[in-house]
């Protein structure tokens, strides 16, 4: 089950983001631009896969989204929590111990074969399900398997990152005109504070990193990646 102890939020946000810090999963390669689910080139990318390999990091994570969500959502709110295919699907399962609840997975598309399925695990008709996600950035992931959720009868009014880019300012609106709250631990706000304190980045990828935050889609089709995104 989860800690009882209710770290406070600016706290858990600031250690996520040294985390993430201490195990390399910060990238910076404005030459040579990540390619992003969204279609978008990006100088950045943070890898929160790696989350999963450190034990001791991995627990207080889990320790933290649930202390999110208790606090946010409140503690008699899900029935189910789904991880979206593939990284949410270790975090949907550690979070679904430490909340003592079910859990099932989304893929990203229908199977193909067998039973096709897209949604794996029992979900009973009407579940109220919280959706976790490793990393959101324009949404149009979570809303994809949210969208999923619901088709096949299920009830997301919730979704946790555990870690939201936080740079489109209309993403969290869409996510509330869909009738979704969506909850996260740290941002690219929180990553960088850190970086500027232990000076982890040299000022010219200080700058640069903050140029690409700033103005993400511009930066994006000024290197070959999309400059709009798609309508959700
Ligand atoms: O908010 P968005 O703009 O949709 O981007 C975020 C998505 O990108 C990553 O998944 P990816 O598609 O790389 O697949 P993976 O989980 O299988 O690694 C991440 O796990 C989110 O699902
Ligand atoms: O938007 C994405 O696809 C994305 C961004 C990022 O920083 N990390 C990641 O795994 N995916």
């Amino acid at each position: 089950m989860f800690s009882n102890a209710f770290t406070d939020k600016a706290l858990m946000a600031e250690l996520v983001a040294k985390m993430l810090w201490e195990i390399k999963a910060v990238h910076f390669r404005a030459d040579e631009p990540y390619r992003l689910a969204s279609g978008m080139a990006s100088p950045v990318y943070i890898d929160c896969r790696k989350l999963i390999s450190y034990p001791r990091i991995r627990s207080a994570v889990m320790d933290f989204a649930a202390a999110t969500i208790l606090r946010e959502a409140g503690f008699e709110q899900f029935d189910v929590v789904a991880g979206g295919e593939t990284a949410g699907i270790p975090f949907a399962a550690m979070l679904a111990e430490r909340l003592g609840l079910p859990m099932i997975y989304v893929r990203k598309a229908p199977k193909g074969h067998g039973r096709n399925a897209q949604i794996e695990g029992h979900m009973p008709e009407g579940a109220r399900v919280l959706v976790i996600e490793d990393l959101t950035t324009a949404g149009g992931s979570m809303f994809k398997f949210i969208d999923a959720i619901r088709a096949a009868g299920g009830v997301v009014e919730h979704g946790i990152a555990l870690f939201y880019y936080d740079i489109f300012p209309e993403a969290r609106g869409n996510m509330k005109s869909k009738g979704v709250d969506l909850h996260y631990i740290a941002t690219w706000r929180n990553v960088l504070a850190v970086a500027r304190e232990l000076a982890l980045f040299d000022e010219k990828t200080l700058n640069e990193v903050e140029a690409f935050l700033n103005a993400p889609l511009d930066w994006s089709g000024r290197n070959g990646g999309v400059s709009a995104l798609a309508v959700q």
